[in-house]
């Protein structure tokens, strides 16, 4: 599992760690694992030029320490102080001791110059201290970089996102890597924070032992998906092995039923029940799948079905909005995506006992939510947590960064790294929500049931040769099964 804290439990261990350990201990240990991924990236650090942005906080501190080790291997650093009258005295006396040079309070012309000829810039302007978006000098610089093109490496977090949330106030640094302490925050992992980070590097300082157990985030990784997949035992059936029920599909969008049932299918249940009216949409499926048990009539005399999947191109009208009512009446676990999630009434999904799972994009949610979808898409981890509030479920907030949110506000907020941008195709979801289903009817309680369907969804659409089709997405999943258990 991969952890993440807000700042003020980073902030909490930190003082714990920094009163065992000598004066300057922690900088030097963050300064030392920059320094070592500024000479990764720039591959020969001797005659490379290399220039700090750097801040008034102690993440100008770490930056000016980086730099002063790259300056005595050799490099040429030059500091750009944003408050010269506030930077960080010791790593000021560092880098200049190393041979770097410091400059700053001058108008911004020079830097273009600076900053064009420079083949890394260290941007320390603000960490975990940040409030609110850049300020105006830091904007001109960052300004400058984008246009020059430069490989920037960020100190701890790209200065202007929020450690916390993910959000981003106006404009934030864009970085190529970022390299952050102790620990990773939530806003390194929650877009659209995450599009600034390029890739993550962690840096220990020793923090672990003195964070707390539970994270405010947490990212699943190979090792627990694997440890956490219904695997059939010498004495599974196909009923002990979970039957998830398919009510997805109309005559208007007949691929929603053969999607949801490609995904359930590979979701590790024993079987696939699907509930349809339309003889042309079941026979659509039987064609496509004959492993699949086919059903109509009333959910209550479907057969054994151990959790439902409902609601991918349901379409409108009464008939649909009652099946999607009648499914949340099972006393079973229900996943509930796309038209389900308009069809349904959430006061009966709040009454529900057995456990419920919502997944929708971030335009579902905002309707749920009563806002527009850039405000939910600008506050992804705030919307998915208020959403599971409101509703009572665990939530699955679909995007490049996916976010699960349990129906307990106590566990950790999931978020899944595996997705890819290829993953924005046409009825990608309906698989997801059967993979779900199906992962529910194998025994997986909500949350782990969403954040492994949305690891293996988004590890199948990486197997799949691009620009991928959903049903190859879905032809893809055993593939991430065997990519998590090998
Ligand atoms: N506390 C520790 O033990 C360690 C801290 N480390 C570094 O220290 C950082 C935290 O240092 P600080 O607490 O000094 O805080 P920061 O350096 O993150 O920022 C605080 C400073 O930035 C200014 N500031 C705040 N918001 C700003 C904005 N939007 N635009 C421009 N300036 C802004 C503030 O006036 C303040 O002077 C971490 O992110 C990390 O890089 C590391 O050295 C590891 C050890
Ligand atoms: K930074």
């Amino acid at each position: 599992m991969r952890y993440a804290y807000r700042v003020e439990t980073v902030r909490t261990a930190e003082r714990e760690l920094m009163a065992r350990l000598p004066e300057g201990m922690l900088m030097r240990r963050a300064a030392a694992g920059l320094a070592a991924a500024c000479r990764g990236l720039l591959g020969r650090t001797y005659g490379a030029r290399v220039v700090l942005l750097v801040g008034s906080g102690d993440n100008g501190g770490d930056a000016l320490y980086a730099g002063a080790e790259l300056a005595r291997r050799g490099a040429g650093v030059t500091a750009v102080l944003l408050s010269p009258e506030r930077a960080h005295e010791g790593g000021l006396r560092a880098l200049r001791a190393a041979g770097g040079r410091a400059v700053g309070g001058v108008p911004s012309e020079p830097y273009a110059e600076l900053i064009g000829r420079a083949d890394l810039v260290v941007d320390g302007i603000v960490g975990i201290g940040g409030k609110g978006g850049l300020r105006p000098v830091a904007v001109e610089l960052t300004d400058l970089v984008r246009d020059a093109g430069v490989p920037v490496v960020a100190v701890d977090l790209p200065s202007g996102v929020d450690a916390d949330t993910g959000e981003v106030n106006g404009q934030a640094v864009r970085a190529g890597a970022t390299v952050t302490f102790g620990t990773y925050k939530p806003g390194l992992l929650v877009d659209p924070a995450h599009e600034h980070t390029g890739a993550v590097r962690l840096v220990d300082i020793g923090l672990d032992a003195c964070l707390p157990r539970a994270a405010d985030m947490e990212a699943l990784q190979h090792a627990d998906v694997a440890r956490l997949l219904p695997r059939p035992g010498a004495e599974s059936d196909k009923y002990r092995r979970g039957v998830v029920g398919v009510a997805a599909g109309s005559g208007t969008y007949p691929g929603a039923a053969v999607l949801a049932v490609a995904g359930a299918l590979r979701g590790g249940a024993g079987a696939v029940r699907y509930l349809g009216e339309s003889e042309s949409v079941r026979e659509q499926v039987i064609r496509r799948f004959p492993e699949t048990l086919l059903t109509q009539g009333p959910v209550r005399r479907a057969g054994r079905v151990q959790a439902w999947a409902v609601g991918s191109g349901l379409g409108d009208g009464s008939a649909a909005r009652e099946l999607v009512a009648d499914v949340l009446t099972a006393d079973l676990p229900v996943l509930v995506d796309a038209d389900g999630l308009r069809l349904m009434d959430v006061s009966a999904v709040r009454e529900r006992t057995a456990p419920t799972v919502l997944t929708p994009h971030a335009g579902e949610a905002a309707a749920l939510l009563g806002r527009g979808r850039e405000e939910v898409e600008a506050a992804r981890l705030a919307s998915v947590r208020e959403l599971a509030e409101l509703t009572g479920a665990t939530v699955l907030l679909k995007g490049s960064t996916t976010l699960v949110a349990d129906a307990d506000r106590t566990k950790p907020v999931r978020v899944n790294a595996t997705g890819t941008g290829w993953l924005a195709t046409a009825g990608s979801g309906d698989v997801l929500s059967g993979a779900v289903g199906s992962l529910l009817a194998a025994g997986l309680d909500a949350l782990d049931a969403a954040s492994v369907g949305a690891y293996l969804h988004g590890l199948a659409a990486r197997h799949a040769a691009p620009p991928l089709t959903a049903m190859d997405v879905a032809h893809a999943l055993p593939h991430a099964w065997q990519s998590v258990t090998n």
